[in-house]
């Protein structure tokens, strides 16, 4: 994925201008910043869920401007995971359901596959449990397994471990650390926890 010059406002007020970056292959990059820097608008102007206004967003190489909103969609689901500070998760469907929606919008349902990446975040027992029977760590697991199950070139987190507790937000982001890099997914992690990701190359806001 390519940022290439990217600016955004809302009215008067300027977020960033002339942003640009690359992320490679299984690359790490932490976006840092205040509050209201535009770290979630970044996150989504990458992911196409924003209309860009300066600059361009590439998905392996190809321009999002011009691709219309279903298109985007379609490229979205193999392109993109996205894993935000909520899970919303689907309360009516288990685990397993859950970490399945992403095949089932894509048109391929592996049940196996969501298992194993179930397993992969420690929750094997816990696949056939409703959101509701799951603690809050457990369902941000469920929500990394549901984000990384089409395989997505990157993944997008929106300060995801933002509502859980110290342990709990350092369990998940050692899972999406290590998981990404064995799936070869690049990882955009946007977070005010500077503790949390030291050491990882950042682009800060603000
Ligand atoms: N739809 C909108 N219309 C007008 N202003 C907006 C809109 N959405 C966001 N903003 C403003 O843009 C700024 C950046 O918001 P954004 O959510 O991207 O920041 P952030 O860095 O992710 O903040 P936080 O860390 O608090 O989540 C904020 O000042 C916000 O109030």
């Amino acid at each position: 994925m390519e940022a290439l010059e990217l600016g955004f406002r809302y009215s008067e007020v300027e977020l960033f201008r002339g942003l640009s970056f690359r992320l490679e292959k299984a690359q790490v990059r932490v976006v840092l910043g205040p509050s209201g820097s535009g770290k979630t608008t970044l996150l989504h102007l990458l992911a196409g869920l924003l209309c860009l206004q300066a600059g361009d967003v590439r998905w392996e190489g190809e321009s999002i401007r011009q691709k219309s909103e279903e298109k985007l969609a379609r490229r979205r689901l193999h392109t993109i995971g996205l894993v935000f500070q909520h899970h919303y998760l689907q309360p009516e469907l288990t685990a397993l359901e859950n970490v399945l929606v992403p095949g089932y919008l894509a048109g391929r349902v592996d049940t196996g596959w969501g298992l194993e990446l179930l397993g992969r975040v420690g929750l094997e027992k816990q696949a056939h449990l409703f959101p509701k029977a799951l603690s809050g760590g457990e369902r941000q697991r469920v929500a990394l397994a549901r984000a990384l199950y089409n395989r997505p070139k990157i993944l997008l987190a929106d300060e995801p471990t933002g509502s859980l507790d110290r342990r709990n937000a350092e369990r998940v982001m050692g899972l999406m650390l290590s998981l990404s890099q064995e799936l070869g997914t690049a990882l955009l992690l946007a977070t005010h926890d500077e503790h949390l990701v030291a050491g990882l190359p950042e682009i800060r806001l603000g």
